[in-house]
């Protein structure tokens, strides 16, 4: 039977701003200041699925959560109506209201880990929520994640549902972001690679010393066991702690697999080539593997974190061949565009580079495979799916309209009080579940 990767990159929501949240996400640090366009911001990742959709791959739509997370600051104390809760929350803790106003679901490779029936041992597609634990603003996203996941692989036979690992620092769990998968082709059994930060139960397991290591081995041990992997066809590796602290917070920051090719720095793992040869005797596949390393004197730790060559997209196209769908960044960065060309001369099988402005996800830590969750899936599964999740040119028409009548093109900290925002938010987002036919998904559609 075929299989597909299908992308289902996150449609960012109408509240996007910068609020400098993560600490240890350089990008987002750095523009924590920024006005920001969330028009403009979902019009980029439109453009991203459409080019995708037009280059004969299967493409999907992920729903963005619903701003602010009234639910969490009811939660955290704050009564009474919506607009007196944003009046009192902005007072007495702006970085709260920031918090839950934050869009971060955009970026779905966090939304969770994703299993290849190929690789389950019932057959299933399997997916588990992230719990995202490391940061506030992330760790509320889990139970909507849940509902709109089940909303999109509403079907028991194909799909298994779990839920977000136990809350707390030592289950922390990033989703898809940390996971890779080697194979020779989509419907193949896999090669699962876990990247993980740090230990939490081992007190010697390195650690990086300036920012946090987000994900721990014990989430990526606890979701090879939910998702039925086999143990010989799952390695668990750990991040080189030097690259979290320059900047590294997930592996797709310095790592990225497509079927038989790895394209990795070198200082991305501990112990790299231990790691190297690891992968190299549980490979399974008959094509040949391509471990493309990229050296420190090509792309430096730093070239590579501000230019996010590694967050690019690693894509099968449908004639043969692979793309590389790289952030701009990379072609307006010399010695990144100067390696890119020679990448694409060698003899692998990556032919083609296309380089996309993301610039307003970018200036917080996302580039175009953040914006994605990865679902591999067989030509039955992928008739499975909520269909209406599915990208195509009409879907493409329809959501560039919506976000033309329904978002702001400048945004800042003080907008967020405002309570016209919300009410823009929801009346959105209300529109949203129905076209992508999702039932009620929001709190807000809930209560
Ligand atoms: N995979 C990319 C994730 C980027 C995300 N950035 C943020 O949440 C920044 C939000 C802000 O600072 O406004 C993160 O670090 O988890």
């Amino acid at each position: 039977m075929h299989y597909y990767e299908v992308n289902f990159d996150g449609l960012v929501g109408p509240s996007h701003n910068y609020a400098g949240l993560s600490f240890g996400n350089v990008a987002s640090q750095k523009n924590a200041t920024n006005i920001a366009n969330p028009k403009q911001a979902a019009l980029q990742g439109l453009a991203k699925m459409k080019a995708m959709h037009d280059e004969g791959l299967v493409q999907g739509v992920f729903a963005p959560h619903a701003r602010p997370d009234l639910r969490t600051l009811r939660q955290l104390g704050f009564t009474g109506t919506d607009s007196y809760i944003l009046n009192q929350v902005s007072r007495q803790a702006p970085h709260l209201l920031k918090a839950c106003y934050s869009a971060s679901s955009m970026w779905t490779a966090n939304a969770a880990t994703v299993s290849s029936s190929s690789d389950c041992d019932d057959n299933k597609v399997h997916f588990t929520a992230a719990n995202l634990a490391n940061k506030f603003h992330r760790a509320i996203e889990a139970p909507t994640t849940e509902r709109l996941l089940k909303a999109m692989f509403n079907n028991e036979d194909s799909f298994a549902h779990h839920s977000a690992l136990p809350s707390g620092v030592h289950f922390s769990d990033e989703g898809a972001a940390n996971h890779m998968r080697l194979c020779d082709t989509h419907g193949h059994q896999g090669l699962n690679l876990f990247v993980y930060g740090t230990s939490s139960f081992d007190p010697s397991s390195p650690k990086p010393s300036r920012y946090p290591a987000r994900q721990s081995l014990e989430a990526s041990q606890a979701i090879a066991r939910l998702h039925q992997l086999s143990e010989s066809q799952t390695l668990f590796i750990q991040q080189n702690p030097n690259v979290i602290d320059a900047g590294v917070f997930h592996n797709d920051v310095i790592a990225v697999a497509n079927e038989n090719v790895m394209l990795f720095h070198e200082h991305a793992f501990l112990n790299s080539d231990e790691v190297i040869s690891q992968i190299t005797n549980a490979f399974q596949g008959q094509r040949p593997l391509h471990l493309i390393e990229v050296k420190e004197h090509h792309v430096g730790i730093n070239d590579a974190v501000g230019s996010y060559l590694f967050n690019s997209q690693l894509v099968s196209l449908p004639f043969g061949g692979m793309a590389l769908i790289a952030p701009s960044e990379c072609q307006h960065h010399d010695q990144v565009a100067t390696y890119l060309a020679l990448l694409q001369q060698a003899d692998n099988p990556i032919s083609q580079i296309h380089y996309f402005d993301l610039n307003q996800s970018m200036q917080n830590g996302g580039g175009p495979a953040c914006l994605r969750l990865r679902v591999p899936l067989s030509a039955k599964e992928l008739g499975a799916v909520n269909q209406h999740c599915l990208f195509s040119t009409h879907l493409y028409h329809s959501l560039c309209q919506w976000v033309e009548k329904h978002y702001r093109d400048r945004l800042t900290e003080t907008d967020l009080a405002d309570i016209s925002l919300l009410n823009e938010c929801q009346i959105a987002l209300d529109e949203l579940t129905q076209m992508l036919q999702l039932g009620s998904v929001y709190d807000f559609q809930r209560e």
